[in-house]
């Protein structure tokens, strides 16, 4: 029978295992109609860390990431979030285990449209059932730090690209969630804008929050601790990168392409 680790450290590193996936897989579709998007995938998400998924379009980022913030159901396999195994939750249990425990910021930002930036970003604190007037101002101190505060009563249609995204992450942070899952969040921004956005995720990540983040950037990707190779739905190769100061971003990039392009 498949267990996760049971003292959830991973010996060489003495990192505390956050998430652990256990041979998952993810089917698409069925009968002759079948695509087979992640294969078999062992892997484990750290504590603190600020992870990185990488591959071609199509390896399979975002099932993989659906999948480890419980947002899709795995076809095989088993996923622990610290001791506890997460893919049997009920929907009620995924659903409350969601909106206290994990922030999700999509690839299409998916604000709701008929709604103010502000109430987008209070909604999934009222749904985690948070104090209504904490939920309010912790609101506000977000859209202060994402420097959106004047912005508080327009609505996403009425704002730029940048300041939807920053508003995605205010919401994604609302309940202050342990792990934090971005899908390619600057894919859709120019370069200031990205920049700003990436700042704003490793500040979290260093007052403590875990980040696993999908993208096709390569300078997004220096922000790693860890980098993750997926192709064709397994995992390629892992590069740790947390010995390389973050400030060193020449050597990460040159560590970064070596290892994307196989020199290593
Ligand atoms: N609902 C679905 N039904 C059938 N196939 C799907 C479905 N969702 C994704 N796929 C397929 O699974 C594979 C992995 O998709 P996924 O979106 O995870 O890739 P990705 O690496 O995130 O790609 P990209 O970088 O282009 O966003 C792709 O071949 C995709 O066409």
């Amino acid at each position: 029978m498949l267990t996760a680790n049971v003292n959830k450290k991973n010996c060489n590193t003495n990192k505390e295992i956050l998430l652990q996936a256990v041979r998952i897989s993810k089917v698409y579709g069925s009968g002759s109609e079948t695509f087979h998007a992640v294969k078999n995938i062992d892997l484990e998400i750290y504590k603190g860390d600020f992870t990185v998924i990488m591959g071609s379009s199509g390896s399979g980022k975002s099932t993989l990431l659906y999948m480890l913030s419980g947002l899709d159901n795995l076809t095989h396999g088993e996923i622990y979030f610290k001791d506890r195994r997460i893919d049997l939750f009920s929907e009620e249990d995924m659903a409350r285990f969601r909106s206290h425990k994990i922030g999700y910021v999509y690839q299409s930002i998916n604000l709701v449209p008929d709604l103010t930036l502000f109430e987008n970003i209070t909604f999934p604190g009222y749904v985690a059932g948070n104090n209504k007037s904490a939920v309010r101002k912790k609101a506000l101190s977000l859209m202060k730090l994402m420097n959106i505060e004047k912005l508080n009563q327009r609505l996403p249609s009425q704002v730029s690209g940048g300041q939807q995204q920053r508003a995605a992450i205010a919401r994604s942070l609302i309940s202050t969630p342990e792990v934090i899952f971005a899908d390619e969040p600057t894919g859709a921004l120019n370069f200031e804008q990205g920049n700003n956005i990436l700042d704003i995720l490793t500040n979290v990540n260093q007052y403590g929050q875990s980040v696993v983040m999908v993208t096709h950037d390569l300078k997004a990707a220096c922000r790693a601790d860890r980098l993750i190779l997926i192709k064709d739905g397994m995992v390629e190769g892992i590069l740790e990168l947390s010995k390389y100061k973050p400030e060193d971003l020449k050597e990460r990039e040159k560590r970064i392409y070596s290892f994307i392009s196989g020199k290593e």
